[in-house]
């Protein structure tokens, strides 16, 4: 299978000299849900900005959906990448939730009916159909986002980044982040994440990409990344607190890397099943 987001030998240098990501290859499968991990500074923003076309590569070639970024209009690749920005005051500016899902359609000049049904299927999955009248400057932060969320997803696009989703976000804000992040895949849409949020990246243990001083120093699924001692220390990051906790209890499997607290208790319930049964002679 040919990769949707195909990046080789890509660099970017900006105005000012630094040269914020060097000879990045990577790429990324449809369906894929990717979380792209590193310390301040380390280029996970600058990387993530060529795959709509935001920035270019100084060097290298990166191809979205077989067209390469350089040739193409930022208006075409944004209909195959959506971005969801950090702080979605940088994203919503209408005075109603109704015209911000529309918006992304009409910039991309589609037809009324079909603007209207892609509305009403974001409305549907966003459950916003009380707040269609709102301005989405009178909601929340959590709410601000999800209106965000739904646009982008009016306009249906192949891949959606997520740029510090969590972010701001109470526990139920993040635990709905987590929700949305597997209903957009379930759609079939590959998710990318930028984030320094180690407690989503446990709960999805999905592939992970460590950037650091500008360059991928790691790519592997979740818990692989987070039990190598080397790759976390070169990074500056630290496993989800369970996951330390756990690597402390010597009675759990010291082969395995726990991220999550439903993962600790599977394996205690099965150890005393194993218990029960050696207890009984059975
Ligand atoms: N527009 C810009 N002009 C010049 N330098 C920039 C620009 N944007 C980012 N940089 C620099 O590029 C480097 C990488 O920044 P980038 O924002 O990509 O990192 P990041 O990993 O996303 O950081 P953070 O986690 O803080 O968002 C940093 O040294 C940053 O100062």
């Amino acid at each position: 299978m040919d990769a949707y987001i195909s990046i080789k030998n890509v660099s970017h240098t900006y105005k000012n000299g630094v040269t914020a990501i060097k000879d990045i290859n990577l790429e990324i499968y449809e369906g894929e849900v990717v979380a792209i991990l590193g310390s301040n500074g380390s280029g996970k923003t600058t990387l993530v900005k060529h795959f709509n076309g935001l920035l270019k590569p100084t060097k290298g070639t990166i191809e979205v959906g077989g067209l390469n970024t350089k040739k193409e209009k930022i208006s075409t690749l944004s209909s195959l990448v959506g971005y969801v920005f950090q702080n979605p005051n940088h994203q919503t500016f209408l005075s109603t939730v109704e015209q911000e899902l529309s918006y992304g359609c009409k910039n991309l000049n589609m037809e009324e009916d079909e603007i209207e049904e892609r509305v009403d299927k974001a409305i549907e999955l966003f459950e916003l159909h009380d707040r269609l009248e709102d301005n989405p400057f009178d909601l929340n932060s959590s709410q601000r986002k999800e209106v965000a969320m739904a646009s982008i997803m009016a306009v249906s696009p192949k891949v959606i980044v997520l740029d510090e989703p969590t972010t701001g976000q109470d526990h139920k804000g993040c635990k709905r982040v987590l929700h949305l992040v597997q209903m957009f895949k379930d759609l079939g849409h590959t998710v990318v994440l930028i984030t320094h949020d180690m407690n989503l990246i446990g709960e999805l243990n999905c592939r992970t990409v460590v950037m650091n001083q500008s360059e991928i120093i790691a790519d592997d699924k979740a818990d692989q990344v987070f039990s190598d001692k080397g790759i976390m220390e070169e990074a500056g990051l630290q496993p989800p607190q369970i996951t330390t906790f756990a690597s402390k209890i010597s009675t759990l499997n010291q082969e395995q890397t726990y991220l999550t607290i439903d993962s600790i208790l599977k394996e205690i319930a099965v150890n005393q099943k194993e218990d029960v049964k050696i207890g009984t002679g059975s």
